[in-house]
């Protein structure tokens, strides 16, 4: 590789480090060769360099680029510690959390656990149309509940990481000196969204280690969760750092327009009338031929890759809300007549898909454990109090008490000697789970976990086969995967899944933090927002269309830019459809219909 003038100015640089590009300028890279070259010759024993970043996904990806750079030894690649935030933060915790007053043992709150957890506070505002005083009451209970569950239960969510870590490192000059010892030289990836809260760490961290930040000011995506504008010049005020601008180099999308193109986005000016590598073509705004396009699109990116002999080829599919993920992963997965299903991976939220995991895997326990049934109303409830993550549905919440109700209800009557109500909300439920008591499993976790979700799915209970159909999207049982062995081993040892919860819930938790995800390849349907610092063969993105009901006016839902209207068109919507446009390493191709045009593209 041969480095730019900018990336060679990184590697004479012996200072704190603020390295600022575009899209594919090469930061990522420069800052592995630095940490290599630094690790190298800088580094004592015990020591190492830590390189934090938000995102699990770009955690796969500097893992790989590491391997991938041929002139880096083995014994200095392993010098670089690659982590998320949360990961790095939870250590902290565990070990010093005792320091602001938390109880010495901490279990972390996952967003599946902590949307069970916070669902009573949120149960009791309005889901939405909140008025400005609702909205801060809400947030108020919110932050009590954390901070109770923390302090009381030693239970800490994510939120709380970040303050609860600077409060660590701020009172405690021993610890900021013994992390620095530690990591004398801390890269921070992606530097333009850190919030008020990461930032207070970052000053914490920087007193004594070396700091390399690398930067975008224009792929801030984040200001809605606290990212700052300011945040360069004051890393610039407090580090004094060498500023290396890598700014015009595009390497990821190299003999393409696919970065000019994003940059006339980003100005709202067209400068070229084409561009190499970005195709923009239009459907027929209703589902079936929206979807028919999509597929199309894709078949054609799908041989093109496949004609040109790209190893390991990567679609991503990027669309504006979680809501067309599912509807596009729907639509791949069964389209439209005539077409054929495209295999993929979608990027859904995981708060159902996991809390319906947890009640398949309480079920592959004997129903003869004590409190079985009772431990299976509790998860039934659970999976409805979370699966909305942060908001959840009033139906959602009104279904978890009504299925409580009913539950006491009939331990009620059962007491009383009274036989169940017929028309009891619970029958088909308690039938689909008379039913699974029935099964005969083998101690084969796959086979066992797939006859006891189609059990579920062909039930005449209605939530039970919404929960079967929510656990296809959870991929942790895959060949040779950690849960599987440990599945297995559960039925050796004990004849039976005896630990099958404990298991599963044990494993999401390892999931969540480990950093050994394979590199996603071929198709995956994701958020535009979760894109950020990946890197695909192919890009489409692709939106949803306008919705004509009689006597109403178009709803624009699920756009771009919300409800595709000039107005919203600012530069957040600008940034944001600029990070996922250059994504695309050969072509990104843009999808929008006819009737009612991306307002972005439009001169
Ligand atoms: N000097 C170089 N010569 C050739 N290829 C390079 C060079 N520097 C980086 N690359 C390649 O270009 C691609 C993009 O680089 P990198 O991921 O480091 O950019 P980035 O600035 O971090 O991008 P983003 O901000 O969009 O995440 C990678 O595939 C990388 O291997």
């Amino acid at each position: 590789m041969r480095l730019s003038e900018g990336q060679k100015a990184v590697m004479a640089s012996d200072k704190n480090l603020l390295v600022i590009g575009g899209p594919g300028s090469g930061k990522t890279t420069i800052s592995i060769l630095k940490a290599s070259e630094i690790a190298q010759r800088e580094i004592a024993p015990g020591q190492k360099i830590l390189f934090l970043s938000f995102a699990r996904a770009t955690v796969t990806r500097v893992a790989e680029a590491i391997d991938a750079e041929k002139s880096i030894p083995a014994e200095y690649k392993a010098l670089i510690e690659v982590e998320t935030y949360h990961s790095f933060f939870w250590k902290i915790l565990k070990t010093h959390g005792y320091l602001i007053g938390l109880p010495r043992r901490l279990t972390l709150l996952t967003p599946a656990g902590e949307a069970v957890a916070m669902s009573e506070v949120r149960s009791a505002f309005p889901i939405r149309s909140l008025t400005e005083d609702q909205k801060s009451a809400k947030r108020d209970a919110e932050s009590i509940q954390r901070t109770r569950l923390a302090n009381e239960d030693g239970k800490v969510c994510f939120d709380l990481y970040a303050p609860y870590v600077g409060k660590i490192l701020e009172g405690s000059v021993k610890i900021r000196a013994l992390i620095s010892t530690r990591y004398p030289t801390i890269i921070l990836d992606e530097f333009q969204d850190t919030n008020a809260a990461q930032w207070s760490v970052v000053k914490a961290l920087g007193e004594f280690s070396r700091l390399i930040s690398l930067a975008d000011p224009e792929q801030r995506i984040y200001d809605w969760i606290g990212a700052d504008p300011a945040r360069l010049d004051q890393f610039k005020e407090i580090f004094h750092p060498d500023v290396i601008d890598l700014s015009t180099d595009n390497h990821r999308s190299r003999g393409t327009d696919i970065a000019v193109f994003g940059n006339d986005i980003l100005k709202g000016q067209f400068s070229q009338s084409s561009y190499e590598g970005i195709d923009i073509a239009t459907f027929e705004a209703f589902p079936a031929p929206a979807v028919t396009t999509l597929i199309t699109t894709l078949y054609a990116a799908r041989s093109r890759l496949v004609t040109a002999k790209v190893k390991d080829w990567s679609i991503a599919v990027l669309v504006p809300t979680k809501k067309l993920t599912r509807l596009v992963s729907d639509a791949l997965r069964s389209p439209p007549a005539g077409l054929n299903g495209i295999p993929h991976s979608a990027a859904v939220e995981m708060e159902a898909p996991i809390l319906g995991a947890e009640l398949i895997a309480h079920l592959l326990q004997r129903q003869n454990q004590p409190n079985h049934f009772s431990l299976f109303i509790d998860l039934l409830c659970n999976y409805f109090l979370g699966k909305g993550g942060g908001d959840p549905t009033q139906t959602a919440l009104k279904e978890a008490s009504t299925i409580r109700r009913s539950y006491e209800e009939n331990i009620q009557r059962e007491a009383e000697g009274r036989a169940l109500r017929q028309r009891n909300v619970l029958v088909n439920t308690i039938s689909v789970y008379n039913k699974i008591g029935t099964l005969s499993l083998v101690g084969d976790p796959d086979t066992d976990w797939k006859l006891v979700r189609e059990t579920l799915a062909e039930g005449a209970c209605s939530r039970l086969k919404e929960i079967a159909n929510e656990v296809r999207n959870v991929r942790l049982l895959e060949r040779g995967s950690q849960l599987r062995q440990d599945l297995a081993q559960d039925w050796r040892e004990n004849g039976s899944y005896r630990n099958a919860l404990e298991i599963v819930r044990l494993a999401f938790v390892k999931d969540h933090f480990s950093t050994n995800t394979r590199p996603e390849s071929g198709v995956v349907v994701m958020n535009m927002h979760k894109a950020k610092g990946k890197q695909f063969d192919e890009v489409v993105i692709f939106e949803g269309w306008p919705i004509y009901r009689k006597g109403q006016p178009p709803f624009n839902g699920d756009r771009i830019v919300r409800f595709n209207s000039r107005e919203m068109a600012d530069s957040q919507s600008r940034q944001n459809f600029r990070v996922s446009i250059t994504r695309g390493k050969r072509r990104t191709t843009i999808l929008t219909p006819k009737v009612d045009p991306c307002v972005l593209l439009i001169p």
